[in-house]
């Protein structure tokens, strides 16, 4: 086929259903109406809304919907004749969501989806169907919202061997430790705020507990690296033992508190962790605020790519879902994970306690004689060397605040450290640790 069609050859329009009409679904409306006709040139043919569905039909969404078809029951819009694509924005790794991904595929239809939990369990499933009936399985919106790096790294960067990818992949988590470092906001006040956004999931725990950037991390590690996608070898820790005292200890030291997810392949395996970090205030990814999100990739070719861009609501997600919509209009789409499944390899997990790295540790603990003492012990005897320490006077929970920085060691030094000081009686709560980052 010509790479430069006729202009005066117009192909037949796209036809599109859209499942799920909440904060993406309605974003997606409302960007396929405003931008029609450019979309159309951009595609070489029209892009239409023919059938729309979701849980409750009569729900104020505020847009009129009543131009479009509606099925109560998400099965007729796979049985349709009239449907080429659908599109799935209910949410959910399993359910509904994934009965239709399977019903569509298995149907020769196009699947574009903003669902990361589902690409992340099952994925590798639902590209294996897509091989099958040579059908589109596209899902830009699953990964870091708006930010076009599902694209960038399938194609752009596809030359390259990649090493490591990280960044910020939760736009919940981001907005809420923007708002605690700036504004000094709680988190349970600065969580229904990004709640009250659109940002968050259905159920914010998978943000705020770092699932939600787990299931983004599995997605791009695959793409990176050229393995199986592997969910259930991502570590994930969120931000919720996350305090004020934290965000300002971090600042004193000349960082920031980012949750970040990292990817890593070398001789030792595969390693995927999403945690709390301290990011120092001159790295990129201190500057990335509110719902921002930011992917970095090294490779090694073309060295460090930065991307950044909103990483939830539903104007940038709209945007990533309707660009693999214009994509489908173009036949241009290739294997979901950029290589056929069985091409993929299958990494060993690599030992997450070896990772070497310096540390933060907070602790708050009673303000009593010998309290010092038997913090250096258990350092000195877990075999972790303090670089510095301060102790605030200025207690939380009716204690101070201890806030060390150790040197570099292993991971699982540190973790056995704390667990000894989680045991004593003057240690208050948990303890908290961050790696901190150092690339
Ligand atoms: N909100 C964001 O910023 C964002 C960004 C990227 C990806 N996503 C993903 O997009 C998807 C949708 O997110 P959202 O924020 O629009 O959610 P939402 O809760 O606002 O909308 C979900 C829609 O699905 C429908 N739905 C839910 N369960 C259903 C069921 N059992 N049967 C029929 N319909 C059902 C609801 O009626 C609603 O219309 C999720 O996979 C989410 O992870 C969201
Ligand atoms: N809840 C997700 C939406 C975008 O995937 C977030 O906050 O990043
Ligand atoms: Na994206």
């Amino acid at each position: 086929m010509s790479p430069h069609p006729a202009p005066t050859a117009p192909r037949p329009p796209l036809r599109v259903a859209l499942a799920g009409i909440g904060v993406v679904g309605g974003g997606v409306v409302r960007l396929l109406e405003a931008n029609r006709d450019l979309i159309a040139r951009r595609a070489g043919r029209a892009i239409e809304i023919v059938a729309l569905s979701a849980r409750d039909r009569h729900k104020d969404r505020g847009i009129d919907l009543s131009a479009y078809r509606w099925e109560d029951d998400m099965a007729a819009l796979v049985a349709a004749d009239d449907v080429d694509v659908v599109v799935e924005m209910i949410g959910g790794a399993d359910g509904p969501a994934l009965t239709l991904a399977r019903q569509t595929l298995g149907a020769g239809k196009a699947l574009v989806t903003a669902n990361k939990a589902m690409i992340a369990h099952h994925g590798l499933d639902l590209a294996r169907l897509a091989e099958s009936t040579d059908t589109p399985l596209k899902y830009e919106a699953a990964v870091a919202g708006g930010i076009p790096v599902i694209k960038a790294i399938r194609e752009g960067a596809s030359a390259n061997e990649i090493a490591r990818v990280y960044g910020i992949l939760n736009g919940t988590c981001n907005y809420i430790l923007t708002l605690m470092e700036r504004e000094g906001a709680g988190f349970a006040e600065a969580l229904a705020a990004a709640q009250a956004e659109g940002y968050a999931e259905a159920d914010p725990t998978f943000d705020v507990d770092g699932i939600d950037a787990a299931h983004k991390l599995s997605i791009l590690a695959s793409l990176c690296f050229g393995t199986k996608l592997d969910i259930g070898a991502v570590t994930a820790n969120g931000i919720r033992n996350i305090i004020a005292a934290d965000i300002r200890e971090a600042e004193a030291l000349g960082h920031r508190v980012r949750l970040i997810g990292m990817a890593e392949r070398d001789e030792a395996g595969l390693s995927q962790h999403v945690q709390p970090c301290l990011v120092p205030a001159d790295h990129p990814l201190a500057y990335v605020p509110g719902a921002l999100n930011a992917v970095v990739a090294e490779g090694n070719f073309v060295g460090r790519l930065f991307f950044e861009g909103a990483g939830a609501g539903a104007g940038p997600t709209a945007s990533a879902i309707v660009a693999d919509i214009i994509d489908i209009a173009r036949d241009e789409y290739g294997p979901a994970f950029a290589m056929p499944v069985d091409a993929l390899d299958q990494a060993p997990v690599a030992d997450a306690g070896a990772r070497v790295g310096k540390h933060y540790v907070r602790l708050i603990v009673e303000d009593r004689i010998g309290v010092l003492a038997e913090i250096a012990t258990a350092m000195r005897d877990a075999d972790v060397s303090i670089e510095s320490f301060i102790q605030r006077g200025n207690g939380t929970e009716g204690g101070v605040v201890i806030a060390l920085v150790t040197h570099e060691g292993p991971a699982r030094a540190i973790h056995a450290a704390l667990a000894i000081l989680a045991a004593s009686d003057h240690v208050i709560g948990t303890p908290m640790h961050m790696p901190i980052l150092a690339l």
